[in-house]
């Protein structure tokens, strides 16, 4: 028996309030009572009152909910409840009940309270009874498909429509993605209008659709994209830092012509010098290409060998456009020294090749179809009260529309790729699937990709220092979460939950991963903090750092040509009139420059990382830890921004404040 002040929190976004009226119940480890309240939420608003109660109700576990509608239906958006309890000779107790989801239908909800987890020994099964209720449901709602065979499954949705509503983006969200795609498709219709009468046969002749104002960097591209150093820059610092290795060896592809020893001397010696580079695009290779409004595109497998000088450039030293084979056993090299044109065609191929895998390999598999994976397996094997599902909820926010939507309009049948991009058609998802064979856990935890690439400690390599420094933070942050809740070892290796949703990653959402070191269980905490830190890592850093720079690496259409329209060149006499054969034609630059500004611009609702508002944990320790997250997140920014004073192109994609929570995008 006693006073119970209650809290009902509404969510702030529109139409979070609700007409229909809302039933609670106080259910503690001895008795349950109903509140005999009928309130109609508001958006936005914390609304209290008061009751006394004479059942002793002994320790509060759950409030239980119910919306009633006469008519109409009207979903509500609870933030959360708070109880505040005043007993004879006690002081006032605050007990916290998070939801963060929608309240649809005439259901009753259950919600436990924050601790919940860790006394859920000690309630005479109410919280086992309620776990199980409560992921019988979310298996039923998120449920797994196979896409595309040979990729990660995805969220069983045709559309984002069939997703379920606590899935899908909040209004604001809604409102602006629609609003930029027809700001995008509309920009379009009039650059082709714009362009109908005009020439397009020179390089300046992409300035007609040039979006130069959205990006300052964008413009420097249009200015410097010619230059070698510029080039080379990319595969450390650009859009796609994830494909550059250090050379341990020249690569038994690159067979060297003869007459060009002295080339092979000098690779040779920066071998030896420890400063020799690569990137390779044999992935590419046997891929087939688009046909695009009739007209066959093409392909290369690119080799790229860069040399590391002293100063920290990185410079090309040769590119070998196709794999030795047996019409072309000695493929011909484009040397800096070959006539300008013909050297910057073959860079040309570079970038569009690198375009094909960062897009689909680095963004698309390793960023956004991974974070799906994590998404369904937590939604299906977690419950609400489980720690490392309140460590992880608020990083897979809009994840599953925005793939949904990449599903449907990107990568489908007559989507963008099909439309402007040279392995559309169906090569698209042969890389998918070739990426996917090669999708290893240590590529995805910066600390073991870098050092297997040879990045570590390259002084301008920004991309490598800032993921690493990211990483450890994160991992710092884990930790603090994991052993709040896990006082040892065996706490982890006998919690049935997490087991089980380790297995549901890597066996069933990555199809038998463990055969490329995925774990199929987690033995210690240390595993677990591992594997979380990589979850949370690619869910905010790895997608910042591959999404952003489409902006500004992209909308200059030829510094990364979506498509290629004539074969790899085979001689070295190219001409002007080749190349704008071979670059993007204007409908096709027109919806690359569109769609990589609308995915790489800055996202009006972005919670930046480690700044979500949801309060999935409550009590002094978790906000500790939250706040010692904060503070790292934000020592890091100072150290970027002094860092990026000095540089001729500051590197701001792993920069705190410019990394969003979750992939929205
Ligand atoms: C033709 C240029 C394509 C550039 C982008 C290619 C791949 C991006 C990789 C991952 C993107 C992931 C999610 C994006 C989801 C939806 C965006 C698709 C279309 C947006 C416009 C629209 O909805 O019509
Ligand atoms: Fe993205």
């Amino acid at each position: 028996m006693g006073r119970y002040r209650v809290r009902v929190a509404t969510g702030n976004s529109a139409f979070s309030g609700s007409n229909n009226q809302v039933q609670l119940w106080l259910v503690g480890l001895r008795a349950e009572v109903e509140l005999g309240l009928r309130l109609r939420p508001a958006r936005g608003q914390m609304e209290d009152f008061e009751v006394d109660v004479s059942e002793d109700l002994g320790p509060l576990q759950f409030v239980k909910l119910r919306k009633i509608h006469l008519l109409i239906k009207d979903a509500w958006f609870c933030n959360h409840i708070t109880v505040w309890v005043f007993e004879q000779s006690m002081e006032e107790k605050e007990i916290v009940f998070p939801c963060y989801r929608w309240v649809e239908g005439d259901g009753i909800i259950c919600l436990p309270e924050t601790t919940a987890w860790m006394i859920r020994n000690e309630s005479q099964g109410l919280f086992q009874k309620h776990q199980e209720e409560e992921l019988k449901a979310r298996r039923t709602l998120y449920g797994w498909v196979s896409w595309k065979k040979g990729i990660p499954l995805s969220v069983a949705a045709a559309s984002e429509k069939d997703l379920p509503l606590d899935a899908r983006f909040h209004e604001e969200k809604k409102v602006d993605f629609e609003r930029t795609r027809v700001v995008g498709v509309t920009e379009i219709a009039l650059k082709r209008l714009y362009t109908l009468l005009s020439s397009w046969n020179s390089l300046e002749d992409f300035d007609q659709i040039f979006w130069g104002g959205k990006s300052a960097l964008a413009k420097r591209v249009r200015l410097s994209w010619k230059d070698d150093d510029f080039f080379g820059y990319q595969f450390l610092n650009g859009v796609n830092p994830t494909l550059l290795r250090k050379s341990s060896s020249l690569p038994t592809r690159l067979v060297i012509p003869p007459g060009t020893e002295d080339l092979k001397a000098q690779l040779e010696r920066k071998l030896q010098e420890g400063c020799l580079f690569e990137v390779d695009f044999s992935l590419l290779a046997g891929i087939q290409a688009n046909v695009i409004q009739g007209e066959r595109q093409h392909l290369a497998a690119p080799l790229l060998m860069l040399k590391m000088e002293p100063d920290g450039k990185l410079l090309p030293m040769v590119i070998q456009l196709q794999l030795p084979g047996s019409d072309s056993p000695v493929p011909p090299l484009f040397l800096p020294s070959d006539p300008s044109l013909t050297w910057l065609l073959a860079k040309a191929w570079v970038k569009n090749s690198d375009f094909q895998l960062h897009e689909l390999q680095a963004h698309l598999l390793k960023t956004h179809l991974m974070a799906e994976v994590f998404a369904v397996a937590t939604m299906r094997c977690l419950p609400g009260m489980h720690p490392i599902f309140k460590l992880l909820i608020p990083h897979l926010r809009y994840t599953l529309e925005i793939n949904t939507r990449a599903r449907t309009k990107l990568i489908s049948n007559g989507g963008f790729f099909d439309q402007a991009v040279n392995t559309g058609g169906g090569g698209h998802l042969d890389v998918l699937r070739r990426a996917t064979t090669c999708l290893t856990y240590r590529s995805l935890c910066p600390p073991d990709d870098l050092a297997d690439r040879g990045l570590l400690g390259v002084p301008s390599a920004f991309y490598a220092h800032d993921a690493v420094r990211l990483w450890d933070i994160i991992s710092r942050y884990v930790q603090g979460i994991v052993q709040l809740h896990y006082l040892e070892d065996e706490v982890v290796r006998s919690d049935p939950e997490l087991q089980a949703w380790c297995r549901e990653i890597t066996e069933i959402g990555l199809c038998k991963a463990q055969e490329r070191g995925f774990p199929v269980s987690f033995q210690s905490r240390d595993e677990l903090c591992h594997f979380v830190t990589m979850c949370i890592f690619t869910c905010t850093a790895q997608h910042s750092a591959v999404n952003q720079g489409q902006l500004d690496w992209y909308t200059w259409v030829p510094n990364a040509p979506c498509t290629m329209r004539q074969p790899p060149p085979t001689t070295k006499d190219v001409t002007l009139e080749m190349v704008m054969a071979t670059m993007p034609n204007v409908h096709q630059a027109c919806i690359q420059m569109t769609i990589s500004w609308h995915l790489g611009r800055f996202q009006p609702d972005m919670v930046p990382l480690g700044h979500h508002k949801e309060q999935y944990f409550s009590g002094p320790g978790p906000q500790a830890v939250l706040n010692r997250f904060q503070e790292d997140l934000y020592t890091l920014e100072r150290e970027i921004v002094a860092r990026n004073e000095s540089l001729d192109l500051p590197y701001e994609y792993l920069k705190p404040s410019r990394i969003e929570n979750s992939i929205t995008i």
